[in-house]
This record gives C-alpha cells, structure tokens and sequence, in this order.
C-alpha cells in the first residue's frame, strides 16, 4: 500500500486536458454507473442530481447509463448546462427519452449527486443549499460524483452535501480529507478513469495513510544507551495543570526518548508515583538542564508572567523546541517573541490547533478552517517553524512540502491528547528524526493508536489520553517490526 497523492484544482485540470475531455466524462459516467450497479444492485428508484456544468455532465451520463440498465431515473437539472461536453451528454440524455425535471423526487432508494464538482468556486446560493436539503431530506445512501457538491475541492471548506460514498475521479483532492471533507465525504473511491500514469504530474501533497518510512530510523542499534536516545525537556505544569505535562512527559518516556526532564510551575509534585522514571524539577531548573537535547513547553503552562519568562528563554535556547497550547498563545500576543522565533538556531515546531492557529494568523478559526493547507503553510513561513495543524485532517507542512494524516478518528476528541501528541513528536525528535519526518510521523502514531484502540471498543467513545500513549507506543514497535 502506498500514500495517496493529493492533487489541487489546477493540476487536475492539465491531467484532464491531456487526457482528452469528452472520452473522460464518458468514462466517468460509465464507471459510475458500474459501481453503483455493482454495489446497489437492488436500488430501482434512482434520483440523480445534475448542475450546469461538467460535474452535472458526469451525472447526466450515468443517469443515461442507469435508465439503460433498467432502473427508473429521476433526473433533475438544477441550471441550464453551460460547459460543451455537459451539453453534448444532456442531448444523449434526452435522445434516449430521458426527461429533466425541475424538483426533488419525493422517494428513492438512492441519489447520484452531481450538482457541482472540483468547479466549485464561491459559497453555495440560496437556491443551491435548498436542493441539497430536499436531497438530503430523501434519507436514502447519497453517490457523490467526484467530491460531495458544496464541498471545495482544495481546502475542504463548505457546507456540502453528506454523502455515504464519493466516486473521486482522476486522483484524490486535499479537500476530501480535511475539514468539512471528512464529514462529508463517506467511504472515499478512486475512480482513476484508465488514465495512463505518465499522465500525472508530481503531486501537490500527499496522504498519510500508512506509517511514514522515516519511523525505520529509530531502529536501535545493539550498543547503543540512553544517552543515544536523547532527553527530552518539558516544561508546564502550572496550578491545576501538572496533568498535561505529566502526560506529554509519559508520552515521551513511552515512544523512547532516553530521559524525560518535566519542569513545573506548580512545586506541589516531587515524583511521578506512577511514572517514577520522569524527573521532576521546577521549571526555571530544568530548563538548565545540562543534558537536555530537545526541548517542550506548553503542555499546562497558563499565561502567568513566569510563563512568558519561559517562553522567552526556551525561544533563546539552542535546542530544537516544539511549542504547544499556551505557549503558543504567548508567542501570539507578543510580536518581540515572533521576531525571536524566526532567529533561532535550532528546529522550532508549532503544533496548534485551529484556534491557536488563528491567534498566531490574527485571524479567525473559522478564516484557518477554511483553508487549512494554507493557513498551515503561512504559519510555517511566517514563524520559520514546522507545523502541525491539529483538528479533523491534520496538516504537517514546513512551509514547502505538506501532507494531511489519514490515521485517527473523532475518539481523539478528548482531554489532553494534545499533550500527548506533543510528548511523542518530542521523543521522535530526541531519538534523531528531522521535524518534519517526526511530525508526520508522531501524528501518524497518535491517530493509529486512536484506530487500533477503536476496533476493541467500536463506539470509539472513552478513549482517555493515557490509553492513548499505550497504543501509540504498540503502534510504534509495530511500525518498526514491520519495515524492511
Ligand atoms: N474536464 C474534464 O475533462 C472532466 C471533468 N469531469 C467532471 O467535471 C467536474 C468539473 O466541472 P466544471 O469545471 O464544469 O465545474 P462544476 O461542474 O464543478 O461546476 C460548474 C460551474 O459552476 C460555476 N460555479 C462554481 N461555484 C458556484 C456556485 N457556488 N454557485 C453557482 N455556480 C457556481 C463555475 O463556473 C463552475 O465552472 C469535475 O468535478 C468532474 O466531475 C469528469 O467528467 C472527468 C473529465
Ligand atoms: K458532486
């Protein structure tokens, strides 16, 4: 199995104008209709929904295609068809005594939905959002043609339809698997339409469905100790907090950093009880460390005057530094630390979620939400970081190169998983891996746990963030089993 390559709007327009047009919808409209037939044999009652252009062009041909199998077909044409080729398959629909109809079926036993495709270029109108409710309120499956409509092919964002499956054509769009993309997509499939590879540029970015090849450099040699494995430095645990830089610091000890130093605010904790490996010291201490080679602070920081101090001497330390939760904050608000980022020596990774991202944008999340990719992008750039945009999707960019992760679920949603995503990228890096290679793959680990754990409880509600360290650990020795 191979990463899925992710291929924006523009670079899937010049794989379809050198595969040739017109042959391409005609394929997309037959192998459509053969994967419904194949997996909806019994669905006689079809509703398919076409828009003007060549999306509503995919739809119309497989509505043609259905009517031929024998099934009865509802078509409504939701504009009158502007693109040359979705002309050229509405006359095939009406030379084979098909009829357009200007409204929602009342009953069907399935709905092609092909009002707009990778098209999609603005919010949907009024109108638009109407036929896509009275589709939706048909409660039957829903075949997306392409991309659930309403659903921007290259970030994600938009109201879309919530479809059961999407027949993807060509390739893969980055949409599809972030933000609203993995609401409403469904069970995703590639149609690739027989269009030969030599066809395909270089991908735009790519799919992080299988553990990333990096993870084969952690393979320990025989004589190796626990200097070789790095020490990781975690600085938090303000009043009220200790447990999020507990967790990142048990997250660390567990994918194998060597040593795990956690500074904290708060003096009320001496010792671990349950992890009596992690060394506990205040937190301008530990941050003197002398044998620290990798640095965390934000788990349970808080925004105190202390806090920024930290924020301030981890940002001056020479060490690689991922910064996390309120640290993040900090650096947000204060434009000297901004400046000061962007000259530091050593690795700096960022790992916000959207709102923390659009504190460090000054903007809003819904603004990151709706282009996640780029908003990544421009932290990275901005901030001379690593990035890892958290949330349904996640995005790991350098500012050049990014990747969505294909592993994890909604069980993640919980208290304190970020910690523990930030412990396990820190250990990857103690151990030796490049930023990003630790980012991918320490995101990778956290939402393959988060799968591993949901096939023993599959309602996949529960999942508490400590459980979660378990499976990534179990995950990681996996991975390392496996590679070649
Ligand atoms: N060009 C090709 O060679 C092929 C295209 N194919 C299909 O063609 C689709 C793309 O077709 P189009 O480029 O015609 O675009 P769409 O069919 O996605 O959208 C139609 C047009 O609607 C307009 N539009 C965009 N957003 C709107 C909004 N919110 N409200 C009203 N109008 C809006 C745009 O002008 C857009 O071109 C693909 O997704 C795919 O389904 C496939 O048939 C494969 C081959
Ligand atoms: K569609």
């Amino acid at each position: 199995m191979k990463n899925a390559p992710l291929f924006f709007s523009h670079t899937l327009r010049q794989i379809e104008t050198a595969a040739a047009s017109l042959s391409l919808m005609q394929r997309a409209g037959k192998t459509s209709t053969q994967w419904v037939l194949k997996h909806y044999p019994n669905a006689q009652n079809i509703y398919v929904l076409a828009g003007s252009g060549n999306n509503g062009g995919d739809a119309l041909l497989t509505a043609k295609q259905l009517r031929h199998a024998g099934k009865n077909v509802f078509l409504r044409l939701s504009a009158p068809v502007t693109q040359p080729d979705a002309q050229q398959a509405l006359s095939e629909w009406l030379a084979c005594g098909g009829q357009i109809q200007n409204h929602t079926t009342l009953h069907a036993d399935l709905a092609i939905d092909g009002l707009y495709g990778i098209g999609l270029n603005r919010v949907l109108s009024a109108t638009d959002s109407q036929i896509i409710q009275e589709l939706q309120a048909l409660a039957c499956p829903i075949i997306a043609l392409d991309i659930p409509s309403g659903l921007m092919a290259d970030n994600g964002a938009g109201n879309a339809v919530q479809a059961t499956h999407t027949l993807s054509f060509i390739a893969h769009k980055p949409g599809q698997f972030t933000g609203q993309g993995c609401n409403a997509c469904g069970d995703i499939h590639l149609l690739n339409l027989q269009i030969s590879q030599s066809f395909y540029p270089e991908p735009d970015g790519y799919l992080q469905t299988i553990a990333p090849s990096a993870i084969a450099n952690l393979l320990r040699k025989a004589d190796s100790h626990k200097g070789s494995y790095g020490t990781v430095g975690i600085i938090g645990g303000a009043t009220a907090m200790v447990g999020a830089t507990l967790l990142a610091g048990r997250a660390a000890l567990k994918l194998g950093a060597g040593r795990v130093v956690l500074g904290l605010l708060d003096k009320i904790l001496s010792v671990d009880p349950t992890q009596p490996e992690l060394m506990l010291h205040p937190a301008a201490a530990a941050l003197q460390h002398p044998a620290l080679t990798m640095l965390v602070i934000g788990p349970g920081l808080g925004t105190s005057q202390e806090a920024m101090a930290l924020v301030q001497q981890s940002i001056a330390s020479p060490l690689p530094l991922l910064l996390d939760a309120d640290a993040l904050n900090l650096l947000a608000s204060t434009s000297q630390l901004a400046v000061a980022i962007t000259q530091r020596s050593a690795a700096t990774i960022l790992t916000p979620h959207p709102a923390e991202a659009a504190r460090l944008l000054q903007t809003s999340t819904a603004a990151v939400q709706a282009n996640r990719i780029a908003a990544a992008k421009t932290i990275a750039e901005r901030y001379h970081a690593t990035v890892l945009l958290k949330g349904a999707g996640s995005i790991c960019t350098d500012g050049q190169s990014w990747s969505i992760n294909g592993s994890g679920n909604a069980a993640l949603a919980s208290a304190g998983q970020g910690d523990v995503l930030s412990g396990i990228i820190a250990a990857l890096i103690a151990q030796g891996l490049a930023p990003l290679a630790a980012v991918r793959s320490g995101c990778w680990l956290h939402g393959r746990a988060a799968e591993d754990w949901c096939r023993e409880n599959l309602g996949g509600i529960g999942l508490s963030a400590s459980e979660t360290i378990i499976y990534a650990r179990a995950a990681l020795n996996h991975a390392l089993a496996t590679c070649e």
